[in-house]
């Protein structure tokens, strides 16, 4: 999977933007918007972990909120995805009543601050234990016997910034040694906080189980997914899960998502939603993992702007590519692409840089279910089950915010949950509250040409093809 490394500044990307509207679209001017709305500078919340890692992170980046706007105008992609949401609610009144074993996110208890019972005298580390006293921290020594001594026959997973190996601690438990292998010992120290510093914080089925750290800070040890990543039994195994399985790796992972987003005191937006960074258990229960990038998000704030690009492409929801904003709704689409893996086996971009949006969504507008879902299933799976996760991929995928639903309304969609349908069905009739990147998309009359015209050639242009 090409990984868009972290050395593609904003500048540089500015200039692919720039090249794609004035050579492309030279009509639109593209900072319109940036200068004529309502834009405040935030400050970091100083009781978030975030703030902690504040002098890592002060100044490469900046957050800003607006005033919320109310009024809207129609667009085709709108009475689209309105079409979209009523087929699903004539699709929920045939009903399903299957229902897998699910956690509500919300129903997870709040992590509260504990006297801290650490007596390190790192400050950072301190901070992160008063949050988890059940944390360990290990030696250095410890870890190299638990892997023996980081051999290759213990590597398990490699990603842009660290090495995983599997490790066996004295007391037999099965652990994922993380060891973050890039960047200078500062990025690697600012890596380590930023990570640790949300994954000691989280606390849900659905996310990776931090069991501890070492004291040096590039060791993150977790308790073992024992199927490895989704990624490597989808697309790596020709043991493909059975449909029934993938439902229930969405569902998990849709109830992980909306317990960062609406269930943490703090929003979280995770930022790289990928099926390598989807761990599984035996039971096949997803676990997120790998919050290298995730951000908090003070309430007040709509959006966070991004100096850097990082994450993978074929993930990112247009608006980040376009404008670097990050809020719930780009984790919602990146959610989105990963849904459609599930449903069609493909890869968010194949050997051929073909992206599975690209190449699903004439099939999602004229709802070809037969040539969407994946060969492999043949008639195997629960037809329902099928007609509501693509309802509901092709919602989260929308290139316009606004008519993504919130990770907890994907939750509903997918569960076919006759309950809460009235619930969602009177929040669509709410007044949508506009997002910043919504104001962008209206101005410029984005359509769903240009958003796939645009996902062509950021893909031409990131990927070289
Ligand atoms: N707890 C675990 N159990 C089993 N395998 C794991 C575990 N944690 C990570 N892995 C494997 O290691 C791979 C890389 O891990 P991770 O995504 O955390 O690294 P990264 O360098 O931060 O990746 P990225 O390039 O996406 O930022 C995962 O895709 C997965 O295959």
């Amino acid at each position: 999977m090409p990984y868009l490394p972290c050395d593609l500044a904003l500048s540089e990307f500015w200039l692919v933007i720039f090249y794609f509207h004035c050579v492309l679209f030279p009509v639109f001017p593209i900072f319109v918007d940036l200068r004529f709305s309502d834009v405040n500078n935030g400050s970091l919340d100083p009781s978030s972990p975030r703030g902690v890692l504040d002098s890592c992170f002060r100044g490469s980046e900046s957050e800003a909120s607006f005033k919320e706007n109310t009024t809207q105008s129609e667009s085709p992609s709108k009475s689209r995805a309105l079409t979209n949401w009523s087929r699903f609610f004539k699709l929920w009144k045939k009903k399903s009543t299957k229902h897998l074993r699910t956690f509500h996110p919300l129903a997870m208890p709040k992590l509260s601050r504990e006297k801290s019972r650490s007596t390190r005298e790192d400050p950072d580390l301190t901070h992160i234990y008063n949050y988890r006293s059940s944390l360990k921290e290990f030696t250095l020594s410890e870890l190299q016997t638990a892997t023996k001594n980081f051999s290759s026959e213990n590597l398990i997973g490699k990603g842009g910034y660290a090495e995983v190996y599997k490790g066996c601690l004295q007391d037999g438990t099965l652990v994922a040694v993380k060891r973050l292998t890039k960047g200078t010992v500062d990025e690697k120290t600012c890596g380590f906080l930023c990570e640790i510093g949300i994954i000691a914080y989280v606390d849900h089925p659905n996310t990776a189980k931090l069991v501890g750290c070492d004291s040096d800070g590039i060791h993150l040890v977790f308790q073992l997914s024992p199927l490895g990543s989704l990624a490597s039994i989808l697309h790596g195994s020709k043991d493909k899960p059975d449909w029934s399985k993938r439902y229930r790796i969405a569902l998990g992972t849709a109830n992980g998502l909306t317990y960062l987003h609406e269930g943490c005191q703090k929003r979280i937006i995770h930022r790289d939603i990928k099926a390598d960074n989807i761990l599984l258990t035996e039971d096949y229960e997803p676990q997120i993992c790998d919050f290298g990038l995730a951000k908090w998000l003070p309430r007040q704030w709509t959006h966070h702007n991004v100096s850097k690009f990082e994450g993978t492409f074929g993930y990112f929801a247009p608006e980040y590519f376009m404008h670097g904003i990050v809020d719930e709704k780009t984790d919602v689409y990146s959610f989105g692409v990963l849904l459609l893996e599930l449903i069609t086996g493909r890869r968010a971009v194949d050997h051929l840089q073909q992206s599975v949006v690209i190449w699903a969504k004439p099939l999602l507008d004229s709802n070809d279910i037969r040539e969407l879902v994946d060969p492999s299933l043949g008639d195997n799976y629960d037809a329902e089950e099928i007609d509501r996760a693509v309802l509901t991929a092709s919602l989260c995928i929308e290139q316009s915010p606004i008519l993504r639903p919130k990770m907890s309304q994907v939750v509903i969609l997918l569960r076919g949950d006759e309950d809460n349908a009235q619930s969602v069905k009177e929040s669509q009739k709410q007044t949508h509250r506009r997002t910043y990147s919504e104001e962008l998309f209206d101005a410029q009359e984005y359509n769903s040409t240009r958003y796939l015209s645009d996902i062509s050639r950021f893909k031409e242009i990131a990927l070289g093809s």
